[in-house]
């Protein structure tokens, strides 16, 4: 699903690389948590899988997309199959629950009797049935994640990437979260998660590959935040 081959990428405006020589292999279906401190390039490695940056060497597959080369008339193609969560969940304030949601299939062109019919059924698999018609202000901050969640995964994406998507919750709702994007990970969809939280991740137990200063670290099937240190 996703194969990074010697993968570098400097910035013009800085002389370390932000990521140094990296190669990792995620199959379809994994879950991976991303890791590392702030800098060591996480940001960096999703925003290269969205074709936000090129990368300055080596090769970036993402499914069939060979990501560095792909022209940009494809991109958008690209980003139709990959769904992006953040910390700061990214809600349209002015549109309902459901508005939000429709309105990623909408700016894809999907009929309205589809979106009609997808919206309530992804709304109850993120545990949002009856909240279809409340503006985001009006939600606690894991509703409004819920909300970010079914407005990535409505387009069933090949590939989930969630940067820091417990940072603003506390730990309970973080589980919660967490127990969603696993639920999501069953569904087939291939799961990349960056974070700096620690008790997610021993507690998940999943593939843990960690940056530092842009070059992987650790490769672990079933890894724990901080090993031998
Ligand atoms: N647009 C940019 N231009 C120049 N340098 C950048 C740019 N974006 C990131 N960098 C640099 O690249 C390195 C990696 O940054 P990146 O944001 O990928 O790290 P990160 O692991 O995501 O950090 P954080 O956890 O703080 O989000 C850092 O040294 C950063 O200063």
């Amino acid at each position: 699903m996703i194969r990074l081959e010697h993968v570098s990428k400097v910035y013009k405006t800085s002389t370390r690389p932000a990521l140094d020589d990296v190669s990792v292999n995620v199959d379809k279906g994994e879950f991976v948590f991303l890791i590392g401190p702030s800098g060591s390039g996480k940001s960096t490695f999703l925003r290269l899988l969205l074709r936000e940056e090129v990368p300055s060497k080596g090769t970036l597959v993402v499914a069939d997309w060979n990501v560095g080369r792909l022209s940009r008339r494809r991109v958008p193609r690209l980003r139709q199959r990959i769904g992006c969560v953040f910390q700061d969940f990214r809600l349209l304030a002015n549109k309902t629950v459901a508005e939000n949601v429709a309105f990623a299939l909408e700016v894809i062109g999907k009929p309205r009797h589809t979106i009609k019919k997808v919206v309530p059924e992804v709304l109850e698999l993120v545990g949002l049935e009856g909240k279809a018609d409340r503006m985001p202000h009006e939600l606690s901050g894991g509703e409004q994640q819920r909300v970010a969640i079914a407005r990535a995964f409505v387009n069933r994406p090949l590939l989930l990437l969630a940067d820091e998507p417990t940072g603003n919750l506390d730990p309970d709702t973080s589980q919660d979260i967490m127990l969603l994007l696993e639920r999501i990970n069953r569904t087939g969809t291939t799961v990349l998660m960056a974070t700096h939280d620690h008790s997610i991740v021993d507690a998940m137990r999943r593939r843990v590959v960690e940056l530092h200063l842009g070059k992987v670290v650790r490769d672990d099937a079933r890894g724990v935040y901080g090993v031998g240190r």
